[in-house]
């Protein structure tokens, strides 16, 4: 089952709240009689109301959400809960309104979570482990890492990532990486009633500093690596940062894994206030966990994990790239720590062999055709590309052939960087649109190009529209080469002046295959 036209996945057969109780729990403000109503759901967006549901207005950057109370209303929400400022906005919509003394964003976890009746999920508590991820690139890959060994080790799993949330046949496209508090509740308690016992959770930056992710107890936690992304809203590196070490705290989470490759990862290991284990994938760094690299070509890698106790594990991911090798360990380390044995996730898989598939990530969208291999990805970041343009240095067989664009109106510091990082790492690069939404695309690619100016290493080709762009780079590309197309990886559109175009990366290099008599 899909969930398709839905912006949220639910449980099937929700329980009720008395507003009464949840008045009294949260001390809650209202005027009048709650009249014996209760509620079976959360919604903070008028447009995901489902009937039966508390609808909370919160003030954001553009709106006030009292404002869609009437919206709510229609919907069939059955109480507003808001500030101060919200409670006359919302009295219009004739529904009974609930005040929090504080921003409800404060209490928007606990009530969701009380709600949903997912209060005593995770942290031991005899239901679901629950596993959380976050640093600035891979988040995603150990997501499905970590879903795919829960898998091999015969526990069913749940998954929210910035590609899909997932828990049985229930699968919808993520709007935000990091659900919000009400979502995140709804989604953990469809996966309850679906009896997933482990549950793996992508975690923002922005999920902890907005509170998305209260009223949830990690049994797991793990940091894999930082570098600059997200300053438009975090304003510098360090604030970024403390966003993301704020996790490791005993009211988020039980313990934790840090990758301790990069100085950030020390500081995590260091500053956590919760206990953690240590993994390093380089030579001679000291850490409980040691990552080696034995094999790798473009089809995957293999690698030996050696921790604590003569815990060993052998395996392959078939995803190209040391880091993907990383991803793995730490999913399985954080498997480990969470007490499912090595030993119960190898009986899982044949020869090591993690069959995962990552939506997006590195996809090959020819991986036995005849001619150039050429792989979709979601990079975004400069340590993403250079990450993967490391690791195709070392297994690509001919040239590299680079080709990406910039979001308009997020993080304008790191364009440059990009571009030269991209140009440095390749031998062709071509520049093209990715979402330009307000800004003039024209301008995003010039300060892509003069960053990759800078390089001075790969020959640069401007090609504006991505769809041309595409069959550029197929027309140029040797049968040894391998292009890499960077940014939209998963996605279905493309925003442009705020307005959401469809365009999938993905069709678009399958059709242009076609065309060029190298896919069936
Ligand atoms: C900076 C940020 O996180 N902003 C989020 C915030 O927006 P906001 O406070 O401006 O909200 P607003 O638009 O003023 O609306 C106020 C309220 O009215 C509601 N509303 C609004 C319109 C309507 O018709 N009906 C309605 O009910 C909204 O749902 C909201 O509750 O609350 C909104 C509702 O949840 C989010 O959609 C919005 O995310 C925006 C789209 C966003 O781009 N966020 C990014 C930066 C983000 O969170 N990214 C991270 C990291 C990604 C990564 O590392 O890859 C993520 O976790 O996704
Ligand atoms: N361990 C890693 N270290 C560095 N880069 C990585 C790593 N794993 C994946 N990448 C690169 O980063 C890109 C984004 O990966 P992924 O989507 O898994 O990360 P993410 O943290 O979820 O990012 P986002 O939240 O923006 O989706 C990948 O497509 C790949 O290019």
């Amino acid at each position: 089952m899909t969930t398709d036209g839905a912006m949220s996945i639910r449980p099937a057969h929700p329980t009720e709240m008395p507003l009464e109780r949840l008045a009294e729990r949260f001390g809650l403000e209202h005027d009048g009689e709650l009249g014996g109503r209760a509620v079976t759901g959360v919604s903070i967006d008028s447009r995901d109301v489902q009937p039966g549901d508390l609808y909370v207005g919160l003030p954001g950057a553009k709106h006030h959400g009292a404002d869609f109370a009437a919206t709510a209303a229609e919907r069939g929400a059955v109480a507003v809960l808001t500030d101060d400022a919200g409670a006359e906005r919302a009295a219009a919509a004739g529904l009974p309104v609930l005040r929090s003394a504080g921003h409800p964003r404060e209490i928007l976890g606990e009530v969701s979570a009380a709600v949903y009746g997912t209060e005593n999920l995770g942290d031991g508590a005899d239901g679901a482990k629950i596993f959380g991820i976050t640093g600035t690139n891979g988040k995603t890959s150990v997501v499905y890492l970590i879903a795919e060994l829960l898998r091999a080790a015969g526990i069913t799993a749940g998954l929210s990532s910035t590609a899909e949330r997932r828990v049985g046949d229930a699968v919808m496209t993520s709007g935000l990486t990091s659900p919000e508090a009400s979502e995140l509740h709804g989604l953990l308690a469809r996966m309850v009633e679906e009896d997933a016992r482990g549950i793996a959770l992508e975690v923002s930056a922005h999920a902890v500093e907005r509170r998305r992710i209260d009223g949830v107890r990690f049994d797991v936690v793990a940091f894999n690596n930082f570098s600059q992304d997200h300053l438009d809203d975090f304003g510098d590196m360090e604030s970024y940062f403390a966003a993301k070490l704020a996790l490791f705290a005993p009211e988020h989470a039980a313990r934790g894994v840090v990758v301790v490759d990069s100085p950030y990862g020390v500081r995590v290991s260091r500053e956590s206030e919760i206990p953690v284990t240590t993994l390093a994938t380089e030579y001679g760094v000291e850490a409980d966990w040691h990552l080696a690299v034995t094999r790798q070509d473009l089809d995957g890698v293999s690698f030996v994990l050696q921790g604590p106790e003569g815990a060993r594990f052998r395996g392959r991911v078939p995803v190209f790239g040391r880091f993907m090798a990383e991803n793995a360990a730490l999913a399985l380390i954080m498997l480990h720590e969470a007490g499912i044995p090595i030993a119960q996730v190898e009986a899982g898989l044949e020869n090591g062999l993690i069959p995962v598939y990552i939506p997006g990530r590195l996809e090959a969208i020819n991986p036995a055709g005849p001619g150039p291999r050429f792989y979709v990805d979601y990079g975004h970041t400069p340590g993403a590309f250079q990450t993967m343009l490391d690791g195709l240095a070392e297994v690509a067989p001919g040239r590299i052939i680079f080709m990406f664009g910039a979001d308009g109106d997020r993080d304008t510091t790191k364009r440059e960087e990009m571009g030269r990082i991209a140009a440095a790492g390749s031998d062709v690069l071509i520049v093209c649109d990715y979402h330009p939404r307000t800004e003039d695309p024209a301008a995003i690619r010039a300060q892509l190009i003069a960053g990759a100016r800078e390089a001075n290493h790969a020959e640069i080709i401007e090609v504006a529209d991505p769809r041309e762009a595409v069959r550029r780079a197929i027309s140029i590309a040797g049968p040894e080469d391998v292009i890499l197309y960077a940014g939209p990886g998963h996605e279905d559109y493309q925003e442009v002046a705020g307005q959401h175009l469809p365009y999938s990366a993905r069709d678009e290099v399958r059709g242009a295959l076609r065309e060029a008599g190298l896919l069936q």
